[in-house]
């Protein structure tokens, strides 16, 4: 006899910009998201009895997105995310957790003439600023934030070497490579009571995305990098220790790779090794590194 063992619904890629406009100083501020709102309870019988008494429509829940954003501000994302959750919850009693996802796009301020445009913009690359936020009734509110989408490449400054090597092997060892991956770097939050506890003290949120924005840069960048593995795990470490509030820290990481090549079939050009300048980027296939590291150790789990 089968039976429901999970459900969640509610509306995906309901894209949302809104405009601050400060009368005073008539300068203005744009954020443009893209919010994924899925809603749990007792609605298994719209499932199996075709019952829409319990559904809320992913229409309403897509309304209730853009009228939360005109009730709250948006900025930080994990507040606005906490709010909209929040009001399910509130509003209605079968309803269990929210999960509400916010993906943040750029809008940079265009500096003209060295100065910075009161209400122009420019998209500045493809990074976002993420959160994942889940309310759930009697346990509070779990925020994972994150910065995704930041392509980042250094041309010197990291090696890749001591790896197994048996018969299935054919990757020379290097001390001098390529390294370029598109950041995916996020951090979990000790538990919030509730979207008030979330509110107080927001500022929490941007000191959080700059502090692991600048790691994340400045580790890149300095270390002498023996993996993708041990630098994305010395970030971690940073991103725990700058922010009290966090309780996880974690990548998933491509390593896009860049070969070289060997052109020494036309007229013995040297283009290997310390003689390496024109390089083949390769758009797949990609290695994929992953971790997780927590204050406390604890098991490593499997992902
Ligand atoms: O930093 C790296 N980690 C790996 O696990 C790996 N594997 C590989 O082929 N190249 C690399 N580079």
């Amino acid at each position: 006899m089968p039976a429901l063992a999970s459900a969640r619904y509610g509306k995906d890629n309901v894209r949302v910009c809104k405009v601050q406009r400060d009368e005073k100083t008539g300068v203005q501020t744009v954020t443009e998201m893209t919010v994924c709102c899925l809603l749990e309870g007792k609605i298994e019988t719209s499932y199996t009895e075709a019952d829409n008494s319990v559904v809320v429509a992913t229409d309403s829940i897509k309304n209730t997105i853009y009228i939360k954003a005109k009730e709250h501000p948006v900025n930080p994302p994990e507040v606005y995310a906490s709010h909209l959750g929040q009001h399910f919850l509130d509003t209605y009693p079968h309803i269990t957790a929210a999960h509400v996802d916010v993906v943040v796009h750029r809008w940079t301020r265009m500096a003209i003439d060295g100065a910075p445009h009161p209400h122009s913009f420019f998209r500045d690359g493809q990074e976002t600023r993420n959160v994942e936020a889940t309310v759930a009734r009697g346990a509070g509110i779990d925020l994972k934030s994150s910065i995704a989408g930041l392509s980042v490449l250094k041309s010197t400054g990291s090696g890749f070497h001591g790896f197994v090597r048996d018969e299935f092997t054919t990757l020379p060892e290097t001390w001098d490579r390529i390294l370029s991956t598109d950041i995916d770097c996020s951090w979990a939050w000790k538990r919030f009571p509730d979207a008030a506890a979330v509110q107080q003290g927001a500022e929490r949120f941007d000191k959080a995305w700059e502090s692991a924005r600048a790691i994340i840069m400045k580790t890149f960048a300095v270390d002498e990098s023996a993996s993708v593995q041990n630098t994305m795990y010395k970030m971690c470490e940073q991103i725990l220790e700058a922010v009290p509030e966090v309780d996880t820290a974690g990548f998933a990481l491509p390593n896009k790779h860049y070969f070289e090549i060997d052109l020494s079939w036309h007229k013995g050009i040297k283009n290997t090794g310390k003689d390496a300048e024109v390089y083949a980027p390769q758009s797949g296939p990609n290695g994929l590194i992953k971790c997780e590291v927590s204050r406390d150790v604890a098991t490593l789990a499997h992902m």
